[in-house]
């Protein structure tokens, strides 16, 4: 007799490698009872009718409707909590003014923990109904407001990594919102790191607490180098922004006399467990260095369209092992959704392979090899952020999480064009990829529980 707390009979979609797409068609999912994946059994193994025939029946044995299809939950890379409030508002900017002039402000209210709430819980919400069940988030400079963030993580059942955010330099943060000093900024962040990781004990899906400068030109050099340390001493994720524009990159450069990377490194913030936001002026050694080091790319190819100030070429950076997941980096990328940053990927990434300037004849226009595929970027939104923040998700895989979405592709308001039964399986992964809204997202689980039904 097996012991399994549920099986999941059903069609499903996974990474097979960075390009390619396993098609399981009409396999068993056994999950324990710490929801995780025991077994993933196929049609022709003799174990499956044995399967069928002591769970069918059962509460816990689920066969999926005609139409609906399992894909692993998305894993949001980059993504600042606060910012939920101004999503879709005052992207005319550029990055260094749109800061200052709107983000700034808008984040220094969530010292208002009533507010933080209202914000916070709207936004875990809607990105489970969007089908994402991991997000490695920014909070704010506030300590309250940052662990009220992991709270509603961990009770709403959504894997969250959050960050306090740190911004401690007078000379680039606002008196109104930045740290008082470096060395409460770190003290904030050593209580905040302590305070999450106890949480965590009671939190099935875990939550983490993430070391957070902002970027390299809101903090000093003290508190850089105590967030590094802290990185090591208690084993955490860590993320920042890097290279991410004209302004950004050439900053760093001017006070550190080195890319960001290599600044990073400097302070030991480039780890195992760390996950840098956009990177698109990346040079080869510090493309080196990241590969080095298991740093990975937060790419958000939403926000680079508004801030970035070019393509990033995802597919070389790819190429040379570095781990790469996609964020929605809201609100510099206006959508909650990875289902419409992966599109924006593939078309970001055509852009820079054809060019965009037509004045140029066509073998000047663009960059050759940059492409990628829809394959490639759902392997972004899934198993590369599992890979990039060394967690066991974004694969339906033996000893990977039970983390998946259910999508109907029959959904009453939003029916996919399929108008042939036998539709190849993989023309429907397809058209998952680039029509499926959260009207289609049926049911959201996450290490085993289910965190959301439509
Ligand atoms: O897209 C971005 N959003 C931010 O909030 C931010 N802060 C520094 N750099 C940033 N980039």
């Amino acid at each position: 007799m097996n012991d399994y707390s549920r099986i999941f009979l059903g069609t499903a979609f996974t990474s097979q490698s960075k390009t390619e797409i396993q098609i399981l068609k009409d396999y068993l999912f056994c999950i324990d009872e710490n929801g995780m994946i025991q077994n993933v059994v196929a049609p022709e193994e003799k174990l499956y009718t044995t399967l069928i025939y002591e769970y069918k029946g059962k509460d816990n044995f689920y066969r999926l409707p005609e139409g609906q299809y399992i894909l692993p939950g998305f894993v949001d890379l980059h993504i600042h909590a606060p910012q939920w409030a101004q999503s879709g508002t005052a992207l005319d900017l550029p990055l260094y003014e749109w800061l200052h002039t709107y983000t700034f402000p808008l984040e220094s209210k969530f010292h208002d923990l009533a507010f933080a709430r209202e914000v916070y819980n709207d936004l875990v919400t809607t990105l489970l109904a969007n089908g994402t069940t991991t997000a490695l988030y920014f909070a704010t400079v506030h300590k309250e407001a940052s662990f009220l963030l992991a709270e509603i993580c961990a009770q709403k059942g959504q894997r969250g990594l959050v960050g306090k955010v740190v911004a401690d330099d007078p000379e680039q943060n606002p008196d109104y919102y930045r740290d008082l000093d470096a060395k409460t900024a770190l003290v904030e962040t050593e209580e905040f790191i302590l305070d999450v990781k106890k949480l965590a004990k009671s939190t099935k899906q875990g939550v983490y607490p993430v070391v957070t400068p902002r970027f390299i030109p809101s903090c000093s050099d003290e508190a850089l180098q105590g967030l590094g340390e802290l990185a090591a001493k208690h084993n955490t994720h860590v993320q920042s922004h890097c290279s991410e524009s004209d302004w950004e990159h050439g900053y760093v450069k001017e006070r550190f006399h080195k890319n960001d990377a290599f600044a990073l490194q400097d302070f030991g913030l480039l780890r195992e467990k760390s996950v840098m936001a956009h990177c698109n002026y990346l040079e080869d050694k510090d493309v080196d260095l990241f590969a080095q080091t298991g740093t990975a790319i937060g790419h958000c190819p939403l926000s680079n369209a508004y801030f970035a100030n070019g393509v990033i070429p995802i597919s070389r950076f790819h190429s040379k092992g570095v781990d790469i997941g996609l964020g929605t980096d809201i609100s510099a990328g206006a959508t909650p959704s990875l289902y419409d940053n992966a599109k924006q990927a593939v078309v970001s990434s055509r852009m820079l392979e054809d060019g965009v300037d037509t004045s140029l004849p066509p073998e000047k226009r663009g960059v050759a090899g940059s492409r990628i595929t829809i394959n490639e970027a759902f392997y972004l939104a899934t198993a590369g952020g599992g890979e990039s923040l060394s967690l066991p998700v974004g694969r339906l895989e033996k000893n990977y999480a039970w983390d998946v979405q259910i999508v109907d592709t029959q959904a009453k308001g939003n029916r996919l064009p399929i108008f042939d039964e036998k539709e190849e399986l993989y023309d429907v992964f397809q058209k998952m990829m680039y029509h499926v809204k959260p009207v289609n997202i049926r049911e959201v689980w996450v290490q085993g529980e289910k965190v959301h039904s439509n």
